[in-house]
């Protein structure tokens, strides 16, 4: 398709080395080198290589891709094969007509009503953990909340999708998970692309932890079946599996089940463990919001653990969540692939081309965010949120294929800050470094290390909390074959933070402050 006035311009680029393009860029440090291409070159960037990647960024790009133009903009093959080596065919990996099914036999179990029943294993799992710290702090210890919160949100999501069974294995498990997260992220970057067949070290750690979660997998699905469908204890693997599909009728067959609650770990555990571990460093050193956020907390739970009717009173703790989802989007970028040939920002880009979206630098912009690296959570108020457009603030990404956990995320991350900030102080072990690490997450390179003082109760009552307008719900994005995913609008948290398209001229590609670490 040519661009306007029949051209067929490619976006602007820089030229890199022979025949290698960016590629040795990209190994080094990929997120770098998107953050000075953008620089040099705008919001949409062409790189040269073996592969060769576009770069977007710009809002209304966004826009097209994830909800205009969505059914042209499947993931790249590549992606879907690289990351179906470990979850198979479930919500991240398949396209088309299989996507849309499973998409809407999963959506609703991921519905405000259907996850309330998860929050007391949300706050118990986080009052386990924070008795523990109890005795980290006593001692004057040092722990690194990276860890911990990977350890949190894996018990989390395992509560939540087995009950308790998950206590049985969870040391194996937990490490088993952790191996095939690497394994995907290893394959994503790698150069050579080794069968998993080939017995090299990494293929067999990997082959190992497969099976053994495929036979717990296995096992928890049969253990369930033989139970009535109709039982109180219902978890998120029983939900899935007497969930028809909305259209057919049809249940889950038991290798969808295991391939959907694979998904859900990948996709469900990292993501919220990094948001978690950046939260705790924006905790320590940012005091001013971090005492606001405390106060609001004092003053609407008053020293009780948090429960679902809390949540959407916790409105300064809901816009210091997303102002840190902004700063540290843990999917900093996301890969789409063209099926027909199409246009972004005037730029001719053809069917096939590998184009990844990158949210970190969307969400920098200073076209649309004043004071990019600052860090200002009353930027998602009401009256500001209104005066972006809703596609320059996209941590679960958008349109038909958003975050299908978005709701579950934000009532996990709200809990466990709460909790968290009801107890403790965190204070940043001086002159550790904290380098962002663009793997498959933005994760801390060095991890967070962190010491605990325990929360007095006058010291957290001396801090007013202001009263915040929050913005309001927005509609379902056109074309989306899910009744609630507009993003936010599956929050429980508040009513939503999705943000009313406004007319925002093109950005001036203004520089913004260094992204590669802090
Ligand atoms: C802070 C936490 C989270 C963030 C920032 C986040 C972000 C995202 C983003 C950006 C996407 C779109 C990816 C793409 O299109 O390539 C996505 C998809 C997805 N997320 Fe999340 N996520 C989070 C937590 C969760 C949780 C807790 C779950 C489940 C328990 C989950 C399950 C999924 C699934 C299954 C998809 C695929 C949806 C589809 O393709 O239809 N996520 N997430």
């Amino acid at each position: 398709m040519p661009g306007p006035n029949g051209t067929r311009r490619r976006p602007p680029g820089p030229q890199g080395l022979p025949l290698l393009g960016s590629a040795l860029d990209f190994r080094r440090n990929p997120l770098e080198t998107f953050v000075s291409a953008w620089r040099d070159h705008g919001d949409l960037v062409q790189f040269r290589g073996p592969v060769p990647v576009v770069l977007v960024t710009h809002p209304d790009d966004l826009k097209h891709i994830l909800a205009d133009n969505f059914d042209n903009y499947p993931h790249p093959d590549d992606f879907n094969r690289k990351v179906g080596v470990s979850v198979g065919q479930g919500l991240v990996t398949t396209e088309g007509e299989v996507w849309r099914a499973q998409r809407r036999t999963v959506a609703p179990t991921f519905r405000r009503e259907p996850l309330e029943r998860f929050a007391g294993v949300m706050v118990d799992s986080t009052q386990r953990m924070l008795g523990r710290w109890d005795r980290i702090a006593r001692y004057g210890q040092t722990l690194d909340a990276r860890t911990e919160m990977q350890s949190l949100t894996l018990e989390i999501l395992a509560r939540c999708l087995f009950r308790a069974d998950w206590s049985r294995d969870a040391l194996a498990l937990g490490s088993a998970v952790a191996t095939q997260l690497e394994h995907i992220n290893s394959k994503l970057i790698a150069v050579a692309n080794i069968p998993e067949k080939v017995p090299t070290p990494r293929n067999r750690r990997f082959r190992a932890a497969r099976k053994l979660l495929d036979d717990t997998v296995y096992r928890l699905i049969a253990e369930r079946r033989a139970e009535p469908a109709d039982g109180d204890a219902q978890d998120l693997l029983s939900m899935l599996m007497h969930t028809p599909d909305p259209e057919t009728g049809r249940l889950m067959t038991d290798e969808q089940l295991r391939d959907q609650v694979m998904t859900l770990f990948i996709a469900g555990h990292e993501t919220v463990a990094a948001t978690l571990s950046w939260i705790c460093h924006l905790l320590s050193t940012r005091p001013a919001e971090t005492d606001r956020a405390r106060a609001e907390v004092q003053k609407v739970l008053g020293g009780r653990t948090p429960t679902m009717e809390d949540l959407p009173q916790l409105k300064y703790l809901k816009l210091f969540i997303q102002e840190a989802l902004r700063l540290y989007p843990p999917l900093w970028q996301v890969a789409r692939m063209p099926l027909k040939d199409d246009v972004l920002s005037g730029y001719h880009i053809p069917a096939g081309s590998f184009l990844l979206l990158s949210t970190y630098i969307t969400h920098r912009n200073p076209e649309f965010w004043d004071n990019p690296e600052g860090f200002d959570p009353e930027r998602f108020t009401r009256e500001r949120a209104a005066a972006r457009p809703r596609y320059a603030y996209v941590p679960y990404a958008g349109g038909p294929r958003n975050c299908v956990g978005m709701a579950f995320a934000n009532m996990e991350l709200t809990i466990v800050v709460a909790c968290l900030l009801q107890r403790f102080h965190l204070d940043m072990v001086p002159g550790h470094p904290i380098v962002m690490q663009p793997d498959i997450s933005l994760r801390a390179k060095h991890g967070i290390l962190m010491t605990l003082r325990p929360v007095t109760d006058a010291g957290a009552r001396a801090v007013a909390a202001p009263e915040v307008t929050m913005p309001e719900a927005a509609p379902a994005p056109a074309g989306c074959p899910v009744e609630r995913d507009a993003p936010d609008a599956a929050d429980p948290v508040a009513s939503s933070a999705s943000e009313p398209e406004a007319d925002v001229p093109r950005c001036p590609h203004r520089p913004a402050e260094t992204a590669g670490s802090e």
